[in-house]
């Protein structure tokens, strides 16, 4: 893999026909995990869907490496960099594991000489070998969830997207997830929406906030804690949710009129 050290947003736009509109937004995304946190129909999904380059913003740029991402044919150009685990995956139930990640490291045109040592290198790396041959729809949450990041990793991306990765696992399966996405972005760029502070606390390098359609704070997990006024205490994850809830009502204070304050 020959790393991206940025993806980038550039004052990106995205208009919906209700008249719902994302930014303009503007952020980096370095390698290692970045959060974006926020509330239901915050934006999260739609700024994913651009970073991912499935949707195509109003106005404004994606970039790779500081360099404009044009939208060519799927499999070439961007997306063959980027995989994606969307927030609910329906692929047929009744596909066992290893065809349904060769399936994908064709569509990702991954060499035929090395389809079936990638899939096996990522069914390890996730440790989902155990299911190879069993369908999809017998899994557990937390191994259905493996298997997606197996497959979203099967052409060894440059940068992984993940949408509300950990909803409905278990502890032991949150755990084990976070430790593989953590593992995945030593070398990649890793940008993941989540409502979990948890997730944000014992994961996330860079933090976004993200409010009706805007970037509304970005920051560091040492600055969002820094932001609740403990940036020395040992307990990240209450800490971090008091930070956010700071910074989260900071930003509804500031809009509301003098006297109601
Ligand atoms: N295809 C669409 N057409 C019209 N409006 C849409 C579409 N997709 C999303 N929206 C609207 O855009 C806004 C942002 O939605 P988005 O899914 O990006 O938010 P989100 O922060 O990911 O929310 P959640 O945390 O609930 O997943 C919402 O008001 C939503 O109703």
């Amino acid at each position: 893999m020959v790393s991206s050290d940025t993806i980038e947003l550039d004052e990106v736009v995205v208009r919906y026909r209700s008249g719902w509109q994302l930014g303009p937004v503007s952020a980096t995304f370095p390698v290692g995990v970045s959060a974006l946190v926020g509330p239901n129909g915050a934006g999260k999904t739609t700024m994913l869907a651009v970073l991912t380059g499935i949707k195509r913003p109003k106005a404004g740029t994606l970039r790779r490496d500081g360099q404009p991402v044009r939208r060519r044919r799927e499999g070439s150009g961007y997306r063959a960099h980027i995989g994606y685990v969307p927030q609910e995956c329906t692929w047929s139930p009744s596909w066992p594991v290893e065809d349904f990640l060769t399936f994908c490291a064709r569509m990702y045109r991954v060499p035929s000489t090395q389809v079936r040592h990638r899939c096996q290198g990522v069914m390890s790396d996730l440790n989902v070998g155990q299911f190879a041959h069993q369908p999809i729809g017998t899994l557990s949450g937390g191994q259905k969830r493996r298997v997606f990041l197996a497959a979203a990793l099967v052409h060894d991306p440059e940068v992984l997207i993940l949408d509300e990765p950990t909803v409905g696992l278990d502890p032991g399966e949150r755990i084990s997830f976070r430790r593989h996405v953590v593992e995945q972005a030593a070398s990649r760029v890793v940008v993941l929406s989540t409502h979990l502070m948890d997730d944000v606390a014992l994961s996330a390098d860079q933090v976004h906030l993200v409010d009706g359609g805007h970037i509304t704070w970005s920051g560091t997990l040492p600055e969002l804690m820094a932001a609740a006024g403990e940036s020395d205490s040992q307990d990240h994850v209450s800490v971090a949710e008091r930070g956010y809830l700071h910074l989260m009502q900071g930003r509804a204070e500031s809009e509301l009129p003098e006297g109601d304050r």
